[in-house]
């Protein structure tokens, strides 16, 4: 797997177990803030401080081509990728709506869109343009796969150092789903019928096709699913590993991150097979409709935490979940004790 040591630290487990501890000192039943308890006491984990701080948010978009996408595995065109970023640079997007909602940062990234983009506002650190077509040949190298992680750590790093608490990780690239659905089979060996889905929504004849097409495509590219690297290279995306590029630099610098759907779960399986140090450093912002996406989690013992039949990606999720991780600070910092309150604090038997 990786040959080096983890750069990432364990979470705080002294600190966690005494910020559970005072959880228990606040005006409510023990317990009785159910998951939103579990949650103030992982980010003391995770950021190693007694009141913890999420605010505010980072968000980064990764987009990227996929060569696939002339199989037809996707309902839209590869163009809608870049068209897609023109949006993002506007504004129009469903993540630009979150987004301001949170004040978060927003920071869109091209790390391999197949067209040359003219937004100055996007960050122009491509790899290559767009990956090859995985159903003929690998989808990138070795190298273009560490290079687009790295890609993913800069961002991350620029996050952290524009003063960002938590960082959201969102994708945009057309076919993403069907690099997505093979690495997932690669890296679980599950079946593939049981991980294909719609996307951007491929129903009926092109959905059995888009299984056919992963299908072979794990055959000839015989991945050595041993190797998350090799898998990454032969079958995955520019954007999926600079997400994976990005959990990593935000876990090492003791940042929480909320995973979005069923994209960036096999981002982040991928990243946890990469360096398993990285696991107690994600929270799972929702559940995706994309039926994948309840094997990924699986494989991750993820719960997460919305379930709102979203579908989309971009960071959408963790964009609607966000609050409550905010809602879980805020309660830890803000909530009287039973000594402070003049409460009494023992239940009647
Ligand atoms: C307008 C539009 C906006 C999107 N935003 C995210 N996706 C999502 O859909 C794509 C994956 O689905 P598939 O594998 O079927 O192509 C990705 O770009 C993903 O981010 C979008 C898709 C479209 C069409
Ligand atoms: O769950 C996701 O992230 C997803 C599902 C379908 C299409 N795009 C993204």
């Amino acid at each position: 797997m990786n040959d080096r040591p983890s750069s990432i630290v364990p979470p705080d487990a002294a600190r966690a177990e005494r910020v559970g501890r005072y959880l228990d000192t606040l005006t409510k039943p023990p317990g009785s803030l159910g998951r939103l308890e579990a949650l103030a006491v992982t980010l003391a984990g995770i950021t190693g401080e007694d009141f913890p701080r999420v605010t505010p948010p980072g968000v980064v978009v990764f987009a990227a081509d996929h060569g696939v996408a002339e199989e037809g595995v996707s309902a839209f065109p590869q163009a809608v990728t870049a068209q897609m970023v023109a949006n993002f640079a506007a504004g129009g997007a469903a993540i630009n709506v979150f987004a301001r909602r949170l004040e978060a940062r927003l920071e869109v990234v091209d790390v391999g869109v197949a067209g040359e983009l003219p937004q100055t506002s996007v960050v122009h650190d491509k790899v290559r343009h767009g990956t090859a077509n995985l159903a003929r040949e690998a989808a990138m190298s070795r190298d273009e796969a560490r290079a687009a992680l790295a890609v993913g750590r800069r961002a991350a790093g620029r996050a952290a150092e524009a003063g960002c608490r938590c960082l959201i990780v969102g994708e945009m690239g057309i076919a993403n789903t069907t690099a997505s659905t093979a690495m997932l089979a690669a890296l679980t060996g599950a079946p593939v019928a049981e991980l294909v889905g719609p996307g951007t929504g491929v129903a009926g004849e092109a959905l059995a096709h888009k299984r056919a097409v992963i299908e072979a495509a794990l055959i000839e590219r015989a991945p050595d699913t041993a190797d998350p690297l090799d898998v990454l290279a032969r079958l995955g995306g520019l954007e999926i590993a600079a997400m994976a590029g990005a959990y990593r630099e935000a876990a090492t610098r003791r940042m929480p991150i909320l995973v979005d759907g069923f994209i960036a779960t096999v981002a982040a399986l991928t990243a946890c097979r990469l360096d398993p140090a990285l696991r107690p450093y994600l929270i799972f912002g929702h559940r995706s409709r994309e039926p994948g996406h309840a094997r990924a989690l699986a494989a991750l013992d993820a719960e997460p935490l919305l379930d709102l039949d979203l579908r989309l990606g971009e960071g959408t999720g963790p964009g609607l979940a966000f609050p409550l991780l905010e809602a879980a600070t805020a309660m830890l910092a803000e909530m009287a004790t039973f000594a402070q309150a003049g409460v009494d604090d023992r239940a009647e038997r």
